[in-house]
């Protein structure tokens, strides 16, 4: 229950909305009592009273009349407000729920979300979140309605058929409390494991979708489809599962309403004949029972799929109570003026238990140094940034700026004064302008062109049929890789961080276009802290210094002229690399 709880003291700040929801469902239950039983009572009544046309004064049509018009609607106007409040109050805490779990999810990028995938996470934030309006909308209000029913049967039904009301009584308490507790019990494990599926058939279909192209090039799209097929055939199996018990949950108690009805009518029809009960009164009472009973109709469904809402709860938390790796400090240090940064004797593993992946890393980047950090893959070239970027804390050694360690320092000043570019860096669903705007919120359409320009962008966007205001497509899809990794480097120009990290910002770019992104870096670069981690040996004479990485430690290090010199692995490297070049262009 703990999950669920949780949930429901989240509800609070919307306790109005949600209070004034429920209290329309009982007035819809008043409504709809009031119209049934008046309406037995009357009907009856004006039959025996034969059919007032022949004694027309005799009986009393208008107000009893008048009182079904106002049941009638009570009801109409009662369920409209009920629609009305319930939505507005569910919408209400959703909103309040999704902005909370992205909050919570926010700081766990990227380090403690890497297990998710993302059709998962986007699940989680929508059909789960989602999934929760079952707990107020199908079990709170629909309870609490039932409640009030079994006061307004055991306040009312004594006075008329006493045997009736305790039989009633005990109906109503199967169809509301047992036949809800053996559904809640019954549908527990179907209805997490559809949960679960559910999130399971996005993730599948998310996942098969991004990778269409590469299934069909390794002829891989009939298998895949056919795990897809059996993932959803168990899927239907369950909800097939939970349907049959859903069809006999309603029987059953649309059955304990019907008995009750029934009794009555035993019950009442002898008092009928002993004249201890009119025959009006019987109809009143008869049709009565039948409203109330609608009020327990719900409840075993809505329990039934409890076990599928705890699910959605226990998932959410799943995330929302991890600790993020990196905690932002409640003081934070004061922003640094000097802005060195340096790694001192940096251990770190991914894992406690995981292998080390960086050791004994020492680097030193006064304000306006430019140092490559080159090796092999899985050298540890981008672990070095992501310790940076502060996405996780060295477990030996500090990383500073300006003297003050990086997890002192707020979010807020350490993205301002570090800025990154990867070949992964992410173009969003949205417009060139919504794109930019990222990195200064505040940059007019001025600032936003002199970005582009020193990206070299300026003029491709000037020939998009809205400029600015183009849509770019989802992950930036209408363009090209160059044009992409040129848009997210206008947005750093924006940003404007006086350190800069680049994570190999030319991989997968065409010669050309590599060349301009460079040129476009160079330019940025000057008067900035650069780090620039790259597999490709062959430009970096310009820089201070070259760190070449072997598993980890730092192998050679020194300027790029310098360890050509020392002829060492860098070296080799480098004329491998030169070499292959020099092919390249012949061909
Ligand atoms: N998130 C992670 N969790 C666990 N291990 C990781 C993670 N990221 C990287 N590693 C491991 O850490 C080691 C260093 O990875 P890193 O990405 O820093 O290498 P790299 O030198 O940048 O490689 P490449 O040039 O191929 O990008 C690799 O063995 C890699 O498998």
């Amino acid at each position: 229950m703990r999950p669920l709880l949780f949930f429901l003291r989240m509800f609070r700040p919307h306790w109005a909305w949600l209070a004034g929801g429920a209290a329309m469902a009982v007035v819809v239950l008043l409504g709809v009592v009031g119209l049934l039983s008046l309406s037995g009572w009357f009907l009856t009544a004006t039959a025996l009273a034969g059919l007032s046309m022949a004694n027309p004064g005799a009986f009393d049509i208008y107000r009893p009349g008048a009182g079904v018009r106002f049941f009638a609607l009570l009801r109409t106007g009662g369920r409209y407000g009920e629609r009305l409040l319930t939505h507005e109050g569910t919408f209400r805490v959703l909103s309040d729920l999704r902005s909370w779990f992205f909050r919570r999810a926010l700081p766990l990028s990227p380090a403690r979300l890497q297990d998710l995938r993302a059709g998962d996470l986007l699940n989680r934030v929508v059909a789960d979140i989602d999934a929760l309006d079952t707990l107020y909308l199908r079990v709170l209000v629909p309870s609490a309605v039932a409640c009030v029913a079994f006061l307004l049967l055991v306040l009312v039904l004594p006075w008329l058929i006493p045997e009736a009301a305790v039989a009633a009584a005990l109906l109503m308490l199967l169809g509301g409390i047992a036949l809800p507790w053996i559904a809640a019990r019954a549908g527990m494990r179907t209805g997490r494991e559809l949960a679960v599926l559910r999130a399971a058939l996005r993730t599948e279909a998310l996942d098969a979708g991004r990778g269409m192209a590469e299934l069909l090039v390794y002829d891989r799209s009939g298998r895949r489809a056919a795990a897809f097929e059996a993932l959803d055939a168990t899927f239907l199996a369950q909800q097939a599962r939970m349907s049959g018990l859903t069809g006999w949950l309603n029987a059953a108690v649309g059955l304990t309403g019907q008995a009750a009805v029934l009794l009555a009518f035993v019950f009442g029809a002898g008092m009928v004949q002993a004249a201890t009960l009119s025959a009006p009164q019987l109809a009143f009472v008869m049709l009565g029972l039948m409203g109330l009973f609608e009020a327990v109709a719900p409840l075993p469904m809505a329990y039934q799929y409890l076990g599928q809402v705890r699910q959605a709860a226990e998932r959410l938390l799943a995330v929302a109570e991890r600790r993020p790796a990196v905690v932002d400090p409640v003081q934070p240090a004061p922003r640094p003026r000097d802005l060195h940064l340096r790694f001192e004797a940096v251990g770190f593993r991914y894992a406690t238990d995981g292998p080390a992946v960086l050791q004994d890393i020492d680097l030193d980047l006064p304000p306006g140094r430019h140092v490559a950090v080159t090796g092999p893959s899985g050298a540890g070239k981008s672990t070095i940034l992501n310790l940076a970027l502060r996405f996780h804390l060295p477990q030996e050694g500090r990383i500073t700026l300006g003297g003050v360690p990086l997890e002192a320092l707020s979010e807020a000043d350490l993205y301002d004064m570090v800025g990154s570019l990867s070949q992964s860096s992410e173009i969003f669903a949205a417009t060139v302008r919504e794109n930019l705007a990222l990195g200064d919120p505040a940059a007019d359409d001025a600032a936003m062109w002199a970005a582009l320009e020193i990206a070299g962008l300026a003029e491709f966007v000037d020939r998009l049929p809205h400029t600015l205001d183009t849509f770019v497509g989802e992950h930036g899809q209408t363009l090209s890789g160059g044009e992409g990794r040129r848009l997210a480097l206008a947005r750093v120009v924006l940003r404007d961080p006086p350190i800069l990290l680049l994570d190999e910002p030319l991989a997968g770019l065409d010669r050309e276009t590599a060349a301009t992104v460079r040129a476009a870096l160079r330019q940025l670069a000057a008067g900035r802290t650069m780090v620039w981690v790259t597999h490709d040996l062959t430009a970096l004479d310009d820089m201070d210094e070259v760190v070449h990485l072997q598993a980890g430690r730092v192998k050679e290090r020194g300027s790029h002229a310098g360890l050509l010199a020392a002829d060492g692995g860098y070296a080799r490297s480098h004329r491998l690399m030169a070499a292959a070049a020099t092919t390249a262009m012949a061909d």
